[in-house]
């Protein structure tokens, strides 16, 4: 079983009911290696987040896969019976949502939220999943754990609730973290740490990360591999360097060239030039970039 990609998406095919028919995903194929951070990113409306919601079981009713399928290890995640599912979501894998003011309960203790899975899932007593939940905390940075512990989400920076969001989602040791633009809602020094705590944690416990950013500058920094996106359809994948150094499509390059730099953050900005998009259209269909 070892041999087997921990994750492999093949020929993911799904419309927007909503949109009336329109594509969502473009036969999508992904492979995520045990241990790996692989980025999946790409503009709004590329797909990335449908992506995520159908590894995750919680697809919108009004988004239809048509083909392919979702395999984690050996099990589809598409077809698979939904208790099965839940047996996996949270045990196997875990989700650092995007948002953590509204990720976490407001009307319950910070204990209560990150013991709940110990106790139920791990069989731990109450003193045990509170020693676990000290340690948690400890490994996520939190200095004052047994304060932070006993408060409630509204008491806590931005910063902290997604530290504890972060220890949530390892605390079941799962196979695969699926970060959802998890660093988005924070400013821009409290984003470098939480991107150096998810790489910390991840290497620590050999987890696998399913990274979605729209931040290419995110990718250089934590991600091992890629996947680009655009209206639903993978542009180029790899190695994150070969990616990045040595981009292979048009998009690529124009995406770069309209990133900030990390090393230079002052250089000018060249928004992606019409006939790149003209480009996509051709390889794509008309339809391409409709809800961008
Ligand atoms: N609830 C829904 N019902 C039907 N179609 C949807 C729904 N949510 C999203 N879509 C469609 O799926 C497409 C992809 O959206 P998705 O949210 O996966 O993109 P994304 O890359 O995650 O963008 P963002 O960064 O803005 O979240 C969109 O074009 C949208 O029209």
């Amino acid at each position: 079983m070892s041999n087997l990609p921990l994750l492999s998406i093949t020929g993911l095919t799904a419309v927007s009911d909503r949109d009336g028919g329109a594509s969502v995903l473009r036969d999508v194929s992904l492979r995520l290696a045990r241990g790996e951070v692989h980025g999946l990113v790409g503009e709004s409306g590329a797909g990335k987040s449908t992506i995520a919601k159908a590894l995750l079981g919680i697809l919108p009713r009004t988004v239809r896969v048509t083909g392919g399928s979702v395999r984690f290890e050996e099990r589809d995640l598409l077809t698979l019976p939904s208790g099965a599912l839940r047996q996996i979501i949270g045990n196997e894998i875990a989700l650092i949502p995007q948002d953590p003011q509204t990720a976490l309960n407001p009307g319950r203790r910070i204990e209560a939220q990150l013991t709940d899975g110990l106790r139920m899932n791990r069989g731990m007593s109450g003193r045990q999943a509170h020693a676990r939940a000290i340690s948690l905390l400890e490994e996520v940075h939190i200095r004052d754990p047994l304060r932070v512990l006993e408060a409630y989400p509204h008491e806590l920076s931005g910063g902290m609730r997604q530290r504890v969001l972060i220890a949530a989602a390892f605390s079941l040791e799962p196979k695969l973290v699926v970060a959802d633009e998890p660093t988005t809602a924070l400013d821009v020094t409290v984003q470098k740490q939480i991107l150096r705590l998810i790489r910390g944690m991840q290497d620590k416990h050999g987890t696998a990360v399913l990274f979605v950013t729209h931040d290419l500058g995110v990718v250089a920094q934590i991600c091992d591999r890629v996947t680009l996106l655009y209206s639903g359809k993978v542009i180029e994948a790899g190695s994150t360097a070969d990616v990045l150094d040595h981009p292979a499509h048009a998009y690529t390059r124009a995406l770069l060239a309209a990133s900030p730099r990390y090393d230079r953050p002052d250089e000018g900005l060249t928004p992606v030039p019409p006939a790149v998009f003209d480009q996509l259209r051709r390889e794509i269909g008309t339809d391409a970039g409709i809800h961008v």
